[in-house]
């Protein structure tokens, strides 16, 4: 009964406080996690968090279940673990502090960009790809949604540019040093050049198809990204989005393609895009 009690007046107590002052506490706290959530989502630090859920999960159930030699190993574990952390993570956590410095950490993702913005950018990369198609020139462009990518774009060359047809025609040209590899887009910048992506492992691409496709759907599976590539070969235009390659795109198919996806995310989307970890 005197827990109870202490209970209730303990959620007495904390209501009296609650104002508009716990208010904006809680949101910028929610930013703060929903951030930290984007920015270490996709990288090798989602499997830790998951596996020390597990840990933490176990230590309390052998907690209550009075496993006390179970229960002092865990615990042991866990400590051990909270120290070795910020070891095996320097490397994530020196680019999330530089981000934090940098600005980056609040940069508006594709699809919070203005609408204006978000168009006259759509037709930049439409009207570079029907060039580069006409011309064969192989090229893969990744437009980032809400996953961050710059694990990705560190393997590159930072660029750093404005999105424009003519900067990534000439990033894609035969003789540039940057044209092996991917370009990545984030908002309206282009970040990276000649970057190394993950390959597709996926069977139900067809033998025709080398690693600049498979590049392609090979980032799509990992995360919301989406690439469109140009055959060097053929100069077939082709978009990749969740490890599905949408074949033979005309300009206005692929213009159309890329206003779709790159709609504003509503919340519900962009509530699937914290919790859907891979
Ligand atoms: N892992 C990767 N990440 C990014 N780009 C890659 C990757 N692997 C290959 N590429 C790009 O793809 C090019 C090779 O393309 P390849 O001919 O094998 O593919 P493809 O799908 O047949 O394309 P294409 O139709 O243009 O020939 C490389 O020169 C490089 O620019």
């Amino acid at each position: 009964m005197d827990y109870l009690r202490a209970l209730k007046d303990n959620l007495n107590f904390n209501l009296d406080v609650f104002n508009i002052v716990s208010v904006i506490d809680i949101l910028i706290v929610a930013f703060v996690l929903y951030r930290l959530m984007l920015l270490i989502r996709d990288t090798r630090a989602v499997q830790l968090i998951k596996g020390l859920a597990v840990l933490l999960v176990a230590t309390a159930v052998s907690s209550l279940l009075n496993l006390h030699t179970v229960h002092w190993l865990l615990r042991y574990t866990l400590t051990g673990l909270v120290v070795a952390l910020p070891i095996v993570f320097q490397p994530e956590l020196r680019r999330a502090l530089e981000k934090l410095g940098g600005g980056d950490f609040f940069s508006r993702p594709l699809t919070q960009m203005a609408e204006g913005d978000r168009s006259a950018l759509i037709n930049e990369v439409v009207r570079a790809v029907q060039n580069m198609s006409g011309t064969r020139t192989g090229a893969l462009i990744i437009l980032e949604r809400a996953t961050g990518l710059q694990e990705l774009a560190d393997t590159g060359i930072k660029v750093d540019g404005i999105v424009s047809a003519e900067l990534l025609m000439n990033i894609f040209i035969n003789k540039s040093p940057l044209h092996d590899g991917a370009a990545i887009i984030r908002g309206d910048r282009l970040v990276a050049a000649a970057c190394v992506l993950p390959l597709s492992e996926s069977r139900e691409l067809s033998r025709e198809l080398g690693t600049r496709h498979r590049a392609a759907v090979g980032v799509t599976e990992q995360s919301d990204a989406l690439a469109v590539v140009v055959s060097e070969e053929t100069g077939i235009v082709s978009m990749a989005l969740e490890g599905t390659l949408y074949r033979r795109l005309n300009e206005a198919g692929l213009h159309e393609l890329l206003v779709k996806f790159l709609q504003p995310t509503t919340t519900r989307s962009a509530l699937s895009s914290i919790w859907q970890w891979r």
